[in-house]
């Protein structure tokens, strides 16, 4: 059976943090959990250890560095077009006193996460069925994770009218364009966000190109 590799170490030296043993407990059950719904579902073509723990576990963690993973932060957290529950899952893991909703289009793989959220014990977590588009929830989240879902400005329309004032989007990208820099610009003049802050960064064992843009919502 596969299992996810021991790199206690890798997360200390890349995000000062270490989970704990009931944590890698969690990430290898979701781990375990995942390679058995791809059996039915396609989740995901990342199955193998280490590239799973890379691109879905480190991957996942690493857009959160506004917040210390030490911290109790309470914080809510929406993960918009979750797919099989990231980074919303490995956050949750890492976060338990956080309060996180999973979102996502396709109900076959909300009805997975449900069942998966209830067997890794994560009773802070909820799996709700919808288009973020046609989401009118009143805005009541800190944190918006978006990896993989649209073009940055489609995702800072998705992710600002669901954000607190203040409350901050992290879109997780690989490349990173001048041009798609402009047009999110643009984008955020017009709902009220700004652009905090970009993060050019390697991924830790194949040094795959990666970039967080982190957008904050205006006060009101
Ligand atoms: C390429 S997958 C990425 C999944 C996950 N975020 C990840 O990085 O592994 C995109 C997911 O976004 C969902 N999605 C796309 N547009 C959406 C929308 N407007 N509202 C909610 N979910 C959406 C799709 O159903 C799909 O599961």
């Amino acid at each position: 059976m596969n299992r996810l590799p021991n790199l206690s170490h890798v997360w200390e030296e890349t995000l000062g943090w270490c989970p704990s043993p009931e944590q890698q407990q969690q990430f290898e059950a979701l781990y375990q959990g995942i390679l058995q719904g791809n059996q039915k579902l396609n989740l995901t073509r990342i199955t193998e250890p280490e590239a799973f723990w890379e691109k879905h576990l480190w991957d996942s963690l690493r857009g959160l560095t506004p917040l210390n993973l030490e911290t109790e932060a309470r914080v809510s957290i929406i993960d918009i077009g979750t797919g099989a529950g990231f980074p919303g899952l490995p956050c949750a893991i890492a976060l338990p006193h956080a309060k996180v909703t999973l979102l996502d289009s396709t109900r076959k793989k909300i009805a997975f996460l449900k069942t998966l959220i209830s067997e890794l014990g994560l009773s802070q977590v909820s799996a709700i069925v919808g288009r973020a588009e046609n989401i009118s929830w009143k805005p009541q989240y800190d944190f918006a994770l978006l990896r993989a879902v649209s073009s940055a400005s489609t995702c800072a329309e998705y992710a600002l009218p669901l954000l607190k004032p203040e409350g901050i989007a992290v879109l997780y990208r690989g490349r990173w364009t001048e041009e798609e820099e402009q047009t999110l610009k643009k984008t955020l003049s017009k709902l009220g966000g700004s652009l905090l802050n970009i993060e050019s960064f390697s991924t830790p064992l194949t040094f795959g190109q990666r970039h967080c843009i982190y957008l904050k919502k205006a006060q009101k």
